[in-house]
């Protein structure tokens, strides 16, 4: 409308002007040239150009008109909705677009490996090639971008078509969905949101989300992991309890939190030789608690105390904040503290020299920035928050305090028990814990091996073996022979019993003991032999009498300030 007003008011001085024009023209002051160039273009020409002028906005103005209304009748009968990536109901769509049966006729649409946390099987895709099962990508089919699909869903017809904003230095291009519907009412909306959003939920019930910060510093879905069950989580008695329950009691506490105006937030900080468990344990009481998992890498480029506040407080709701080895972002910082004569550093030891101080990666966030974070500055309210390290002495006491990581576990390498739960985990068949048929299987349960090398099995252990071995429960043998080997409950409790003999109090981690056991995956027997072979081998490496792993690292004693008792695995820094 502006441009019309202003049209008409041009044209409308243009008509003035032709109406003095015999005034302005015969007015003899002008010189002669000047009159010329009056008479001209204050003629009757212009008069014509400018009724031209005004038919030709009018015929636009109907044009355009007409246009909006047209396309505003056209999109009348449908509902339109937009999901932007940045949003995780963007998921729950392209999830449950991915499972609609419609992409069977499709002539156009895009591939991704995405799974947008589905489980593989769920897409129609892979039930219509048979799924992977191999370990090939899951792949599952989406809408292509600036195309437009049509699919039906109860009755009424959907249009989608995605897109992607241009990129730009500050941001990276984002993808949006545009869902819309042929209907009056509003309904189906309603019902097509809840479904998507079940069906995103049934698809992740089993599964754990991973999250990292991108390069824009957002936070990005990575993965999607299948829930780990505490049980398969070997830990010395009561230690993954206490701390489940822990967990537990916090996440209903939020009212006691607020009634005493103490910042709702609680961290953890596991501590313990590498492989020992420490990111296990982290991810199944994740799946435990159906929480997914935002990991922050404090030693990452570009990442400042800005940028990681900023992080902090936009992570996705119902996540765990994990910090890895948080030690290593300070460890330059501590060193050079130390090297310049700090004595508010207690424990631990120097652990480079000054010249290769200047070689080692820094972080960009400060020790104060940390610190602030950890305080609850930017967490949301009922926030989790997991940090783990090697190297529990050359953490900063501020870190340790109570208020910043309040619950201090402490792991070890594998003791004796853990030996013998790794060892059943691997070979015990629950289905079979009562002795089954006495009858010889097809693999022979490798006793040959067993009872042909020194003939010890033989022996000791062969009125055990009148049962039959199997896979374990649930997995098919396809192609080939069996990935593993399960034999009944008695006969792999005695076989743990004889392997946890063999191995070292506190020598070897977990992940060390179960990287042995893969090799023996249809052997027990064979394990539980070459099982001291194994130790003497490794402590060869390493000299005798001398740890076969890596040092623990956490020779420095717990900080006296955070009041953790070294000996207790689970100990509470507010206690
Ligand atoms: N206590 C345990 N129970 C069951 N599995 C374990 C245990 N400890 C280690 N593992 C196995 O060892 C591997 C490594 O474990 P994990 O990553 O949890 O160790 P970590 O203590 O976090 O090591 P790091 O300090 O190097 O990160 C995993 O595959 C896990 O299955």
């Amino acid at each position: 409308m502006e441009h019309i007003h202003s049209l008409l008011a041009v044209s409308g001085s243009l008509l003035n002007a032709s109406a003095t024009n015999t005034t302005l023209v015969s007015d003899c002051s002008w010189p002669p040239l000047t009159r010329f160039v009056l008479t001209n273009i204050t003629g009757v020409g212009v008069q014509c150009w400018a009724k031209l002028a005004l038919l030709g906005a009018v015929i636009e103005l109907c044009r355009r008109t007409l246009n909006v209304l047209w396309r505003w009748l056209l999109d009348l009968p449908w509902i339109t909705i937009t999901f932007s990536e940045e949003d995780v109901a963007y998921s729950w769509i392209l999830c449950w677009l991915s499972q609609h049966p419609s992409w069977q006729h499709a002539r156009t649409a895009q591939i991704t490996t995405r799974n947008y946390g589905l489980q593989p099987s769920r897409t129609w895709c892979q039930q219509a090639f048979g799924g992977d099962g191999d370990g090939d990508q899951p792949t599952s089919y989406i809408p292509s971008l600036y195309k437009v699909h049509y699919l039906w869903y109860r009755y009424h017809c959907i249009r989608v078509s995605r897109s992607r904003s241009s990129e730009s230095s500050m941001s990276h291009p984002i993808e949006t969905l545009e869902i819309q519907i042929l209907a009056l009412s509003r309904t189906i909306l309603d019902t097509l949101l809840s479904d998507a959003k079940k069906s995103y939920k049934d698809a992740k019930a089993s599964m754990v989300s991973v999250y990292t910060a991108n390069e824009y510093y957002e936070w990005v879905f990575v993965a999607a992991q299948p829930k780990r069950s505490l049980s398969t989580v070997i830990l010395d008695p009561g230690v993954k309890e206490e701390v489940l329950s822990d967990v537990v009691e916090f996440n209903r506490s939020g009212q006691w939190y607020a009634d005493r105006g103490i910042p709702f937030r609680r961290g953890y900080l596991l501590y313990g030789p590498p492989g020992s468990g420490k990111t296990t344990l982290i991810r199944s009481i994740a799946g435990e608690l159906g929480l997914d998992i935002c990991i922050i890498t404090l030693s990452k480029a570009g990442l400042d105390d800005d940028k990681l506040q900023s992080l902090i407080s936009r992570m996705p709701d119902k996540c765990i904040a994990l910090m890895e080895d948080i030690d290593v972002a300070f460890r330059h910082e501590r060193n050079q503290r130390l090297l310049s004569g700090d004595t508010n550093l207690k424990h631990g030891d120097l652990s480079t020299t000054t010249s290769a101080l200047s070689a080692m990666p820094t972080s960009g966030v400060s020790l104060s920035g940390l610190l602030n974070v950890l305080d609850g500055v930017a967490l949301q309210d009922g926030r989790l928050l997991f940090a783990t390290t090697n190297n529990y002495g050359a953490l900063d006491p501020a870190i340790c305090r109570p208020g910043r990581m309040d619950v201090h576990i402490k792991f070890h390498n594998a003791s004796k028990y853990q030996a013998g739960e790794i060892f059943k985990a691997f070979f015990s068949s629950p289905s079979s814990a009562s002795a089954g048929p006495v009858e010889e299987s097809g693999n022979s349960l490798t006793t040959a091996g067993a009872v042909d090398g020194d003939g010890l099995y033989a022996k000791e252990v062969t009125p055990l073996l009148n049962v039959e071995s199997s896979p374990p429960a649930g997995q098919e043998v396809k192609n080939g022979p069996p990935i593993g080997i399960t034999v009944p409950h008695s006969v792999a409790c005695e076989l743990a019993r004889r392997f946890s003999e063999a191995i070292p109090e506190r020598e070897v981690s977990v992940a060390a003991l179960q990287g042995y056991l893969m090799a023996y995956k249809t052997r027990p027997f064979d394990a539980v032999r070459d099982a001291p072979a194994w130790i003497s081998e490794l402590r060869g490496q390493k000299g005798q009498g001398e740890s076969p792993v890596e040092a623990s690292g956490d020779q420095g004693s717990p900080s006296t300030a955070s009041g953790v008792t070294p000996e207790a695995p689970v100990a509470r820094a507010d206690q």
